[in-house]
């Protein structure tokens, strides 16, 4: 597996950085410290939450086919995941994956044609046998046979895909709107018959002729599919796109609306996105997004998203404190990391670094965080030990420390972090030992502020001090700065 696919091992030089609201659900560095949790600066957090101006990225009341705050998620790593060119799902991992899923509270978890091997049909009835909560569907081509096959595995619904664009009639299936309207209805009726969800979705639906699409969406809804679907398989679309033709099929159609969006020009998130906001209902995701190339909206892109916009609606959905464990299950699994800037879970999600940023974080952390840490388990960290770092994030280690110096003194104690950190990142150990060390010089008298030479010679009188009987590693001359 890869090194940091769990996501609890951290780079080196961020091995500076202070929890600053007291959860602790993330192994740091200061942990090792011994003073993990401490939290000297997030009474400041909690109050001015509270008086934080009104959310500006709520729904707007005038959207009235807005579905942001009213979607279904389709998660589809078991079924678009699974074709992620490193994805091999056996299925002890995937019946994991579903349970992790189905406590997340995902509405819909959607699997691999059963057509597609016998493993596949087998892991199926397995996977709808155990009971979830989320409704189980399948994915099938537009054919019969499949359909057949589908049927008895025990599913909730079936998603029927075909592609409509020029492309793929003639260079995939080679068939006709025609003959494809036909095979369709077909197809749905005999879903239905069965007393299960059937969803319709045209494969490939930017790039398919307007009038052909809403020809066959309206045909199907008219025969009472539950839902349609439409699919940017190639993720050409940009979220102008996405909005003009899910807003124009929410005027033609009277079933739920799904989406599918690949992430090949990074619009995946954006578009979804879009698509609630003209009215689609149910988004299709995959967990870090995988599935073909570069695969489609993840889910928890999506869901720090649409927290953003409603956090009150997707906290009370969605159970978000797994959403870590389910990433580091899935990334091992197929044995990738988890991206250092992946939205809630990546490892620096909640790091601030620069000192502008670390005093307006210490003092609201609504200043630069659009999520809380908190509402997903996870933790918020200021990163102090860099030549970037400012007074206002020292203070608050000093105080955590319990130190007694005026903001005079730790000014001057932050130009030292800052000159040691030019010549490399400091550690919170480092960092630590400059404070005490400061801290003894002041209160014994040794040390005035400015007094950087006297400040150096008790910093090295103190590392030698500290050494162990056998030394430290020693360091050859000229690497010594
Ligand atoms: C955009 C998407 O991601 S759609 C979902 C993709 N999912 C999958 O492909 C599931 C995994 N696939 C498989 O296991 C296999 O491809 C199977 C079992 C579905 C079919 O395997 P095979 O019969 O060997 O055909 P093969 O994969 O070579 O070609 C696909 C066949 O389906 C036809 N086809 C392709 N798309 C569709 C469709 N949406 N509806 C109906 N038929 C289709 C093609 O014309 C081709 O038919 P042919 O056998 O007459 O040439
Ligand atoms: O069934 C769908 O809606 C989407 C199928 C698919 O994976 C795609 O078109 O990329
Ligand atoms: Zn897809």
């Amino acid at each position: 597996m890869c090194p940091h696919a769990n996501g609890d091992s951290l780079p080196v030089e961020q091995q500076d950085m202070v929890p600053v609201n007291g959860l602790s659900s993330r192994p740091s560095p200061a942990k090792t410290n011994g003073i993990n949790g401490t939290n000297g600066v997030n009474g400041h957090s909690s109050r001015s939450r509270s008086e934080a101006p009104k959310n500006p990225y709520a729904p707007r009341y005038a959207d009235f086919l807005s579905n942001v705050s009213n979607f279904n998620i389709i998660e589809s790593t078991l079924r678009e995941g699974e074709q992620f060119a490193n994805a091999f799902f056996d299925r002890e991992t995937k019946i994991k994956i579903a349970k992790a899923l189905d406590a997340f509270g995902v509405e819909y978890i959607e699997l691999t044609s059963p057509a597609a091997s016998e493993q596949s049909r087998a892991d199926c009835e397995a996977i709808c046998k155990l009971g979830l909560k989320s409704k189980i569907l399948t994915h099938i081509r537009c054919h019969m046979d499949d359909a057949r096959i589908a049927v008895e595995t025990g599913v909730d619904g079936v998603d029927v895909v075909i592609g409509t664009s020029s492309f793929l009639r003639e260079f995939s299936h080679g068939k006709d709107m025609a003959y494809i309207t036909k095979t369709a209805i077909e197809v749905i009726e005999y879903v239905k018959s069965k007393g299960i969800e059937v969803r319709f979705s045209s494969e490939d639906s930017f790039r398919s002729d307007l009038v052909d699409l809403l020809s066959i969406y309206q045909t199907v809804d008219k025969i009472g599919v539950n839902r349609v679907g439409v699919a940017d398989t190639v993720g050409c679309a940009n979220p102008r796109q996405v909005y003009d033709l899910v807003r124009t099929l929410r005027g033609v159609v009277s079933c739920d609306i799904e989406i599918h969006l690949h992430n090949d020009t990074g619009m995946a998130i954006a578009n979804a996105y879009t698509a609630l906001e003209a009215g689609a209902t149910h988004i299709d995701t995959s967990v870090l997004g995988i599935g073909e190339r570069v695969g489609i909206t993840p889910l928890g892109g999506l869901v720090a998203c649409l927290y953003a916009a409603n956090p009150e609606y997707v906290k009370s959905k969605y159970n978000l404190s797994m959403l870590r464990e389910i990433e580091n299950l899935v990334a091992s699994a197929v044995e990738v990391n988890v991206p250092f800037n992946n939205p809630i879970t990546g490892y620096c999600a909640f790091t601030h670094k620069a000192g502008i940023h670390a005093k307006a974080i210490l003092n609201n952390p609504s200043t630069y965080e659009i999520l809380k840490p908190e509402d997903f388990g996870l933790t918020r960290y200021v990163s102090i030990g860099h030549r970037l770092t400012g007074w206002n994030a020292v203070k608050s280690r000093v105080e955590q420390l319990q130190l007694e110096l005026t903001d005079e003194q730790i000014k001057d104690a932050t130009a030292k972090i800052k000159e040691l950190a030019d010549v490399r990142p400091q550690s919170m150990e480092d960092v630590d030992t400059v404070l005490r060390v400061y801290h003894t010089g002041i209160k014994s008298g040794e040390l005035v502020v400015g007094e950087s030479k006297i400040f150096d010679k008790l910093l090295s009188r103190h590392r030698e001090s500290s050494a162990s009987p056998m030394g430290r590693t020693p360091q050859p001359v000229d690497a010594v700065a």
